[in-house]
């Protein structure tokens, strides 16, 4: 386990950030880490908390970077190194999911894991951050290697997770599937079945029903609120979606079931488009048998990071971090950014946004959705008691639009940005939630 040193800490500070360059990209580029402190420093500025309040929020309570030896089914033995971050603690729980893909590094999962703190805080469920993820291409192994690295994982990680502990959930690259795996593995280390040791779990496992859906219908609930209140009647409106995968897939079905034109999507290898709208059930079938939204029929091709730029009323990012940046934000035509995924847009790209006249939400409010209901499966598993499919989408349409009207307000009342609002309202619960355990902002 690591601890942090001074050295760590300082980098807290936006201006001390590291700032690199991302292979590709014309200018450097901050990292999702350097984005999400810079994001806590200014919450912390409106708040006037002190520098010690400042170190305290931005540190990790917990790192672990673990070695994941793999026996492929060829017989050779292989590396990958994963990681679990803890980010903060002081609510319940930590809190968060797990990604599998070949870029994962220690500060991205840091950033993530901080993300989630305020994500639980700003929807008032009583977890703490975390996230975890491990260096892999899940598509370049079988199914069993998978199993094994998961296993292997979760044996590695096992100190440090437990239902009261810290509760991961899916992420890029992981599904259900993987989550069967971990709670498996830790049950039979603990001698007994632990269902509340992860939520997003198979339903016969005790997962809950609504959660493969959930972030999709809270990033739903919210873009079709933001189109309203950026005086766009939905049925009226158009819409592109970036990243096909849990969230994007699932989003682009239901904006589409609202009356909303999905007019562009894109996955890692392309885009497809259709002015006249896609036809997003047959899309998605597509994808289930090819793997790819490209190729689709019905469809034009496009290039795959046209959709950032695509001639909508409505963005939905639904990827990886970054992905709007101070280099192609002012090409954004759009008039409301709903973001699905985490961190996909960097603090310029928010600056260039706001000025003009963009209304972005944020990330720890949009995509909240998963994880207020993974902390409904959670209650379920523990309790051992499951709800219908009806009260748990009324329960979660109810969280999402009531933060969605806090952080309005907060931010209307203020002249904030919904990102700055929603970050200052969170970070505000988690001071006062240290305050009265004893530390004081
Ligand atoms: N799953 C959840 O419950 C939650 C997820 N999130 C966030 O949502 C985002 C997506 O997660 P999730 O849907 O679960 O992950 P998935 O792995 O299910 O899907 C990710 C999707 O993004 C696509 N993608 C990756 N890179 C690019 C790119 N550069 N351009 C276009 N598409 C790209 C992938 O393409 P391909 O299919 O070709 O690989 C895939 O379609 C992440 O930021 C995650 O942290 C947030 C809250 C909850
Ligand atoms: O469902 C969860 O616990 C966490 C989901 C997640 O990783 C996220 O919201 O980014």
């Amino acid at each position: 386990m690591t601890t942090l040193t001074d050295n760590d800490v300082a980098a807290a500070s936006h201006e001390a950030s590291v700032r690199r360059a991302r292979e590709g990209a014309a200018a450097p580029i901050a990292t999702p880490l350097d984005d999400a402190r810079a994001q806590l420093a200014e919450a912390i500025a409106l708040l006037g908390f002190s520098d010690g309040t400042h170190r305290l929020l931005a540190t990790p309570r917990r790192e672990l970077t673990v070695a994941v030896p793999l026996r492929t089914d060829s017989g050779e033995t292989t590396l990958f190194t994963g990681y679990r971050v803890q980010h903060n603690f002081s609510r319940g729980p930590a809190k968060g999911g797990l990604r599998y893909a070949p870029n994962v590094d220690l500060d991205e999962v840091r950033a993530l894991a901080m993300w989630m703190t305020w994500k639980c805080a700003l929807l008032d469920v009583p977890y703490g951050g975390a996230k975890g993820g491990i260096a892999i291409d899940p598509r370049a192994h079988s199914t069993a290697e998978l199993e094994r690295v998961t296993r292997r994982y979760t044996s590695e990680i096992l100190p440090i997770i437990g239902p009261e502990r810290d509760i991961p959930a899916p992420d890029i690259g992981t599904d259900e599937r993987t989550m069967a795996w971990m709670m498996d593995t830790y049950s039979v280390n603990s001698g007994y079945t632990v269902p509340g040791i992860v939520t997003g779990k198979p339903i016969a496992l005790g997962g809950s029903l609504g959660r493969a859906s959930a972030t999709s219908r809270g990033v739903t609930h919210i873009a079709l609120a933001a189109l309203r209140h950026a005086g766009l009647e939905p049925a009226r409106s158009s819409a592109a979606v970036q990243g096909f995968g849990k969230v994007g897939a699932d989003t682009a079905r239901f904006l589409a079931e609202a009356g909303v034109r999905v007019r562009a999507v894109s996955d890692q290898y392309g885009a497809v488009a259709n002015d006249g709208g896609l036809d997003v059930e047959a899309l998605i079938a597509h994808v289930r048998e090819t793997g790819s939204v490209v190729g689709f029929a019905e469809a034009d091709e496009l290039d795959r990071d046209a959709v950032l730029t695509a001639d909508v009323d409505l963005l939905v990012p639904a990827a990886v971090e970054g992905v709007l940046h101070e280099a192609n934000a002012a090409d954004v035509r759009a008039k409301v950014v709903v973001e699905g995924a985490n961190g996909p847009t960097t603090p310029a790209a928010d600056r260039i946004l706001r000025e003009q006249g963009v209304l972005v939400v944020p990330d720890i409010l949009a995509n909240a959705g998963g994880v207020i209901v993974s902390y409904f499966e959670w209650v379920q598993a523990n309790q051992a008691y499951w709800w219908r499919a009806d009260e748990v989408e009324s329960r979660l349409e109810e969280r999402m639009l009531n933060a969605w009207e806090h952080v309005l307000g907060y931010a209307g009342a203020r002249g904030l940005s919904l990102r700055t609002a929603a970050t200052a309202l969170a970070v505000e619960r988690v001071a006062e939630a240290h305050r009265l355990r004893g530390l004081y902002p």
